[in-house]
């Protein structure tokens, strides 16, 4: 089965567009969890626990673990999340490089990690896409135009064609990039003027969208501007740090409940297709 069937079923079974980020922070964990032996891995299955109903896929952020010197437990968190959902698992690690270099960052993600899918930077062309797109079952998702507000320093300029940079990736991830059409785009909940225009470019191209919660983009101005394909709107502080007492992960899923009905609220309300549509 594809990384887009899986997001598709997981999308249907739970009625949810929702991405899960897992970006755990030591320092951050509740009290109790912080003596743990084994903080990061409790923290983080214990919001898998009590949110695999209200997900359709989760996404780690490799930074969280490599700085914890916790690969190994970002490695037995997916094989947990494989071996009791199924949910797939973007692995958020915005790799790309000469392709030789790729191909590692390919085998890592998906050999080792036996990620779903991956964040792929595309500033080196294709050569930093291709190795990851060859594993046909698996997802890509390239940054497009992302949340952050320096993105416009590189991603906003003007190229020769008169598109902005972030349009042209747009349209080679959308054609020339996604021969095994298992290509998805990167573009954040704060730019959705940016989205409508990726949106037009890419027709129903699944976009992971971060930048809800935390980061405080519009949930209804993103749908309007992102709907018309798939979706995968994503948030990770507002759900891992929702509560700091032992009742933790009944917080996070009393907010990744209230996203999840907010999210299909909002998509009714501008009735318009937001699912996968890769079944
Ligand atoms: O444009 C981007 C691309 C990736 N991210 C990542 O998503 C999450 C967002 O976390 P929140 O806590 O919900 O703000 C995080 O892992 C980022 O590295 C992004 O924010 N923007």
């Amino acid at each position: 089965m594809t990384f887009f069937e899986k997001v598709a079923i997981a999308e249907e079974k739970n009625n949810s567009h929702l991405c899960i980020g897992l970006d755990p922070r030591h320092s951050q964990m509740p009290q109790h969890i912080q003596q743990d032996e084994n903080a990061l891995f409790d923290f983080c299955t214990a919001i898998v626990d009590a949110t695999k109903d209200l997900a359709s896929s989760y996404k780690p952020q490799i930074a969280y673990f490599a700085a914890e010197d916790a690969c190994d437990v970002l490695k037995s968190l997916i094989t947990y999340i494989h071996e009791t959902t199924e949910i797939p698992v973007i692995l958020d690690a915005k790799r790309g490089d000469i392709e030789s270099t790729t191909e590692r960052y390919a085998v890592e993600a998906f050999e080792v990690y036996k990620a779903d899918a991956v964040t792929a930077n595309p500033y080196l062309g294709i050569d930093g896409i291709a190795p990851f797109t060859s594993y046909s079952d698996k997802g890509v998702f390239v940054l497009c135009k992302t949340s952050n507000s320096s993105a416009p320093q590189l991603q906003d300029c003007l190229l020769q064609n008169g598109h902005r940079l972030y349009e042209h990736v747009a349209e080679l991830a959308s054609t020339k990039w996604n021969k095994s059409g298992n290509v998805g785009l990167v573009v954040g909940a704060t730019v959705p003027e940016e989205a409508s225009a990726v949106r037009e470019i890419v027709g129903q191209m699944p976009l992971l969208i971060p930048g809800i919660g935390a980061q405080g983009g519009s949930l209804s101005r993103i749908i309007a501007a992102a709907a018309g394909g798939g979706i995968l709107i994503n948030s990770a502080r507002a759900i891992n740090y929702a509560g700091s007492e032992p009742d933790f992960a009944d917080r996070a899923r009393g907010a990744a409940m209230t996203l999840k009905n907010e999210i299909n609220e909002t998509a009714r309300q501008k009735n318009k297709d937001v699912f996968v549509s890769y079944r």
